[in-house]
């Protein structure tokens, strides 16, 4: 057996001729939990379709494991899908919902109840397997879809914002049982969201996306570190990683001379507010508990955000003085890619 758990290379889709998908190229290792992050209409719910069989390819190749799945139906490729909406049939009880599945795949019914029972068990649900879907919480219904996918044993997991419907609290703790749950069945996992938090926090590798292409695959320390387009820069982090003109007011120390067009990139936590440096105007100061976001214009209009902690927060209106490390800089060309100097 190889090491690889998912293959597609060069796939696209399209929707009535328009293509949304662009001939994508993306390896998941065996075991591995694999993060698609993106803004909404990016594309990631359209890549588990076709992962899934829901949608076909009309380029490229999808392997599972060392099977090319790329032409079989849905049922034939051995994936599980978890939908946002959980999907659960409201007139079954939750073992029946469970072993759905397996009872149309002529698992004997003893068998099927066992493995129910195994199932709800390792995602916490076993005391729920009598109820019905109207009867449970989002966090249970939530649980029940697991199990459910669990139970197929199946190849592949296909996630698609799992969480979403979920409250902030239990959307947290659940993050994290999810994390547990997949060191534990070691299944490779594909997880679809929206969220930043959720990508970096779960993911082994993130594969960032737009407008039907990956934009970057990496692990969220790449991802966070070495950010390989402005898009990714700023779409992981909040507020955003700050961008400005490379010959504009603001000179990290020690920059060198750059390339006409480029552009700098630094986060909100690498800038210093105090004494030294460029002349800042404080035009808004939210306050989140022990931290604060400082948002301060600059001489030429351009605005940056700062993060710093709430007791050191300036006052809205003063002039303040900032600098950032050249270490801490990013830097892009004009088309937006990272650059590397030297
Ligand atoms: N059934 C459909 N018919 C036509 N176009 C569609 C259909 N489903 C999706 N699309 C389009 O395909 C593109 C990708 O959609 P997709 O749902 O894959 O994005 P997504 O990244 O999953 O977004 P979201 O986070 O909002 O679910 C979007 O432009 C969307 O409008």
């Amino acid at each position: 057996m190889s090491g690889i758990g998912l293959e597609l290379a060069g796939v696209s889709a399209a929707y009535r001729g328009t293509t949304v998908l662009h001939e994508v190229d993306l390896t998941v290792t065996r075991g591995e939990l694999l993060v698609v992050l993106g803004p909404s209409g990016a594309g990631k719910s359209t890549l588990l379709r076709v992962v899934a069989g829901l949608q076909p390819a009309i380029t490229g190749r999808v392997r599972i494991g060392d099977r090319d799945v790329t032409t079989l139906r849905p049922g034939r490729r051995n994936v599980s899908m978890v939908f946002q909406s959980y999907a659960l049939f409201p007139h079954l009880t939750v073992r029946d919902n469970i072993t759905f599945g397996l009872e149309v795949r002529d698992t004997p019914r003893a068998v099927a109840r066992d493995r129910a029972a195994a199932a709800a068990a390792v995602v916490g649900c076993a005391h729920l397997l009598d109820r019905r879907p109207g009867q449970l919480s989002g966090g249970e219904r939530q649980r029940v879809a697991l199990a459910r996918a669990m139970v197929r044993e199946p190849d592949l997991f296909l996630l698609d914002e799992p969480l979403s419907n979920l409250d902030q609290e239990l959307r947290t703790e659940t993050r994290g049982e999810l994390k547990a749950l997949h060191l534990r069945l070691g299944v490779t996992t594909v997880h679809v969201t929206h969220d930043q938090t959720e990508a970096l926090v779960l993911a082994d590798r993130i594969a960032v996306m737009r407008a039907g292409r990956l934009e970057q695959v990496g692990t969220p320390d790449q991802i966070w570190r070495t950010p390989a387009t402005l898009f990714v820069a700023r779409f992981v982090g909040s507020p955003p990683m700050n961008v400005l003109p490379a010959d504009g007011p603001l000179r990290p120390a020690g920059m060198p001379v750059l390339p006409a067009g480029a552009r700098i990139g630094f986060r909100p936590e690498a800038v210093r507010v105090g004494q030294d440096g460029t002349d800042v105007t404080v035009e808004r100061v939210d306050v989140v508990g022990e931290d604060a976001y400082a948002y301060l214009r600059l001489a030429g209009g351009d605005r940056i955000a700062v993060r710093l902690p709430a007791a050191g927060r300036p006052a809205v209106g003063t002039t303040v003085r900032c600098t950032v490390a050249w270490a801490d800089t990013h830097v892009f060309d004009e088309a937006g890619h990272r650059t590397v100097l030297g």
